[in-house]
């Protein structure tokens, strides 16, 4: 509602935008031949979550439908091109969600005669069920198809993170339950003797297709289904955009889809800010005095020996071989006490001298480690010594220099993780050097709540945990997330750090234009990453 409010005061109620008078040539590019259910523009995630861990946004989705070969696609990837600077962007091409066909029916197809263009040669729910994942903000394993076999493949292609999503098909319109999920509905308007004349040169190059049967199924098949399922529904349409020469709609449709991704977007780090008032007083008052019982905080018992490894790793004198030494000797001290929150049931076995012996066993499906790069790095050796072939995954989270904001990068998860019904018995190790501000551990906990992990099986591990940053509204959020860390350190401040200097930044203004603002723990480690690994 609010946003055909919107709409319609930026467009007519439905805007047919007029081919371009002075014809625009536009060579296709090798983009044009794949049909790819992908993320085709990624240039960092924002946070998609408030200050409670609650996502906040959807994805904004784009609907276009229009005739086969009318330029769906292109206007898809033209979008992308025209939204330029913008957060990860998925096409869903509605061709991959194809039945599963028998010999029977492939032996049609090969024929010219098996009918692709009725809407129930579609699984138009597995349709929907994907874009509603999808635009929620989860996982979706998109099935993948062959025009050339006319089947769909074993594999599946795993796709998370999108911001935006334009889905694009013949019939993307023809569905009420489909049609609920787009923000803005495109319909691609085209001649027939063009869109066919497209036809024939794509099936042929790229579909392995013969003239004579293109030309036979199109008659037989894809011009009556434009005619009773694919036109019609243009009436459904926010936008008409002609399938060529379209440069004045892709424009404004970028222009109108930029705007709403800006009202949508939130500060985030600004509002858990490393500042004692984050949380109030009490509320951290509380959290530090229980803390020992704490079964959320788990701190390993301050012995020497501890204090002994944090104090070599501390001394900015230390080398760097030692510094990998004693990180690694750390990092197994830490998994040792992780591995305790995992559950175990009991286990009798004979011992050798034909005895029962009563035991434990771990009692977890499915465990694997994700690290937060570059920094979680280090302790994944410490994961692995303890579990041997443990499967791991990565997740890059960077600050952005401009807002200040953590950027989603890169996200490459464990299987364990990426299929939603095994991800619900997953128990992940999330490791990350610190908890500073505690932006990145928001990011990477949300991104693994995302998947169906459960909270009370993400056990996050890391060295140091600042008492004044936000650990506290961390577990605010997320309460039944543990946490194992080795040191407490009491401060959290402001500095400007610079790229090439390995020590941790000055409070002195940003006079290096190159210099970013961070937030530093004290007395800290420095940057655990850059000292261990360059
Ligand atoms: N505006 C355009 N200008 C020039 N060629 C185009 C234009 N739109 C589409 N084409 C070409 O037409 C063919 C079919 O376009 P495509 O976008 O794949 O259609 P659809 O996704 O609707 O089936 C492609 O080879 C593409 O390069
Ligand atoms: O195995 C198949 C599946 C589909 N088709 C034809 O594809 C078009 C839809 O794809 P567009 O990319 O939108 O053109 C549809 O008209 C089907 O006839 C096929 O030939 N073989």
């Amino acid at each position: 509602m609010a946003l055909r409010a919107r709409l319609s005061s930026e467009l007519p109620a439905k805007l047919v935008v007029p081919a371009m008078p002075t014809p625009t040539t536009i060579t296709p590019t090798r983009e044009h031949k794949f049909k790819t259910n992908t993320i085709l523009a990624s240039h960092g995630r924002p946070p998609w979550y408030d200050e409670t861990g609650k996502r906040i946004s959807d994805a904004f989705v784009i609907g276009i439908a229009g005739g086969s070969a009318s330029g769906k696609t292109h206007v898809a990837r033209q979008i992308v091109k025209a939204l330029g600077s913008v957060p990860t962007v998925v096409i869903l091409s509605q061709d991959s969600f194809y039945k599963w066909h028998t010999p029977a029916e492939i032996e049609l197809a090969y024929a010219s005669k098996f009918d692709f263009d009725h809407p129930d040669a579609l699984d138009m729910p597995m349709f929907a069920s994907c874009l509603r994942d999808l635009k929620e903000g989860k996982q979706s394993n998109i099935p993948i198809y062959s025009f050339k076999e006319h089947q769909r493949l074993d594999e599946k292609k795993y796709l998370y993170g999108a911001t935006i999503i334009i889905a694009e098909g013949i019939m993307a319109l023809n569905d009420p339950s489909l049609r609920a999920l787009y923000d803005l509905k495109i319909f691609v308007q085209c001649d027939s003797d063009l869109m066919l004349a497209r036809r024939i040169k794509r099936d042929v190059t790229e579909r392995g297709r013969e003239v004579e049967g293109i030309l036979e199924q199109y008659l037989r098949y894809v011009k009556p289904s434009y005619d009773n399922f694919v036109g019609p529904t243009s009436r459904h349409a926010d936008i008409i955009v002609p399938g060529s020469d379209n440069n004045v709609a892709i424009d404004l449709i970028s222009t109108h889809v930029r705007r709403q991704l800006a009202e949508r977007a939130t500060p985030f780090r600004k509002n858990i800010a490393a500042t004692p008032m984050a949380t109030p007083m009490e509320e951290r008052a509380s959290f530090w005095s229980t803390n020992k019982d704490h079964a959320s905080l788990i701190v390993l018992p301050q012995t020497h020996q501890l204090i002994g490894i944090y104090t070599i790793i501390r001394d900015k004198t230390t080398k760097t071989q030692d510094f990998i030494f004693f990180v690694d000797r750390l990092a197994m001290f830490l998994m040792e006490k992780a591995m305790e929150q995992l559950p175990y049931r009991s286990k009798t076995v004979t011992t050798p001298i034909g005895a029962d012996a009563l035991g434990k066993e771990l009692d977890a499906k499915y465990i694997c480690g994700v690290s937060v790069l570059r920094a979680g790095g280090p302790l994944e050796k410490g994961l692995q010594r303890v579990l041997n072939d443990v499967p791991m995954g990565s997740l890059l989270v960077q600050t952005d220099t401009g807002s200040g904001e953590p950027l989603l990068l890169h996200v490459m998860l464990p299987e364990y993780i990426r299929l939603r019904h095994l991800a619900v018995d997953t128990w992940v190790f999330l490791l990350d050097a610190q908890i500073g501000t505690g932006a990145a551990a928001f990011m990477a906990i949300r991104s693994l709540l995302d998947h169906g992990v459960r909270q009370d099986h993400i056990i996050f591990v890391t060295f140091l945990v600042a008492r004044s940053g936000g650990i506290t509204i961390l577990h605010r959020a997320f309460p039944q997330v543990k946490v194992v860390c080795g040191a407490v350190d009491e401060v959290l401040r402001e500095a400007w750090l610079d790229p090439y200097d390995k020590d941790l930044g000055s409070d002195a203004p940003n006079t290096n234009a190159e210099r970013r603002k961070c937030y530093i723990v004290e007395p800290g480690m420095g940057q655990i990453g850059d000292r261990y690994y360059l």
